[in-house]
This record gives structure tokens, C-alpha cells and sequence, in this order.
């Protein structure tokens, strides 16, 4: 069975980057995932001044406006670097919140697709057809999780 989610409020809110889990990265803590997300759009860029604002926004919603704004110049690197920045944030956001990796454990090995009705490229999108790549990462971050999880098992019986 697919698990669907999208707002943070809804069903496994917590697999939604707008939820209120923050994380360390780059010797900064970031409230929320988007935070960081939209932030790094800007490293190195001409617009780089508005990343203490990102950081600085009350809600996801308003970072993610931030970081949305058209006019704003991204780094040059961010259609290549993106999917990566993004795994490397919800990888970060489930080793810190051992109550949110439970979940995310729980799900067993069932397909999780970010259900928003405007983005084809994180999510389904309104018609089920986009790339769902949020999905893809949870996903493969859960495996990752899996995988050092029964590394510890293992290190632990031998020592
Ligand atoms: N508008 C909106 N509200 C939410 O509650 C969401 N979870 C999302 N999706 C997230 O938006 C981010 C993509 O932002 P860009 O379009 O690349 O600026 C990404 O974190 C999606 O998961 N959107």
C-alpha cells in the first residue's frame, strides 16, 4: 500500500520537509529541513545575503518563500547539486529524531510518494505522474538507516 503525505499536519506529517525537526549541518542548526533546503539555492550566489533571512524565518513557509522568489539569482551548480542537498538534509533529520526514524522504519517497504497537488518534481504532482523524488529519498534514506542499524547489531554481538 502506498503511504501518501504532503502538509505536516496530515498523516506522516514528519516525511514532509515543513515539519519541526531540526538538524545540524554545516556547524548551523536549521529548524526545518526547508530551511536548510532553501538556503543552500543560494551558496556562492549573488544573492547569498538572503541566507541569514532563510535561516532567520519563523515558518518553513516563509523560508520556502524566500528561497522562491524569482528575481533571486540561484547558484549556478543547483539543478545538479539539488537532489543531493535535499538526501543529505532528510538523511540528517532521521539519524537526529530517534521518534520520526520509528516511523519511518515502520513503513516497512512500502512506496512513499509526497502527495502535493503543484510539484512534479519533489512530489506526485495533481495527476500522480511526477518524478516524486522526496519519496525516492526517503526511501532510500530508510534503507541507509536499515543498513547501519544492523551494522550496530553486528559490532555490538562481536565486542
Ligand atoms: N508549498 C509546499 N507546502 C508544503 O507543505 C510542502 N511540503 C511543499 N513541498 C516541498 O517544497 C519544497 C520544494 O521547494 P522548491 O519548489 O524547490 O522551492 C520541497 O521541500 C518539497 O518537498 N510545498
Amino acid at each position: 500500500m502506498t503511504i501518501y503525505f504532503y502538509k505536516a499536519w496530515q498523516p506522516y506529517g514528519c516525511f514532509s520537509n515543513f515539519s519541526f525537526h531540526g538538524i545540524h549541518l554545516q556547524g548551523v542548526y536549521w529548524p526545518t529541513v526547508e530551511h536548510y533546503y532553501q538556503a543552500q539555492k543560494f551558496v556562492g550566489s549573488t544573492d547569498a545575503v538572503i541566507i541569514p533571512f532563510i535561516h532567520a524565518a519563523p515558518t518553513p513557509e516563509e523560508a520556502a518563500a524566500l528561497g522562491r522568489c524569482s528575481t533571486r539569482q540561484l547558484r549556478r551548480d543547483w539543478d545538479l547539486v539539488k537532489i543531493q542537498v535535499m538526501r543529505e538534509a532528510v538523511l540528517k533529520k532521521f539519524l537526529t529524531h530517534a521518534d520520526i526514524r520509528e516511523v519511518l522504519l515502520r513503513t516497512g517497504d512500502e512506496m512513499l510518494v509526497e502527495n502535493s497537488p503543484i510539484d512534479y518534481f519533489w512530489g506526485c504532482g495533481a495527476n500522480k505522474t511526477g518524478q516524486n523524488h522526496l519519496g525516492k529519498i526517503l526511501i532510500s534514506v530508510r534503507e541507509e538507516i536499515r543498513k547501519l542499524l544492523s551494522l550496530t547489531v553486528i559490532h555490538e554481538e562481536f565486542n
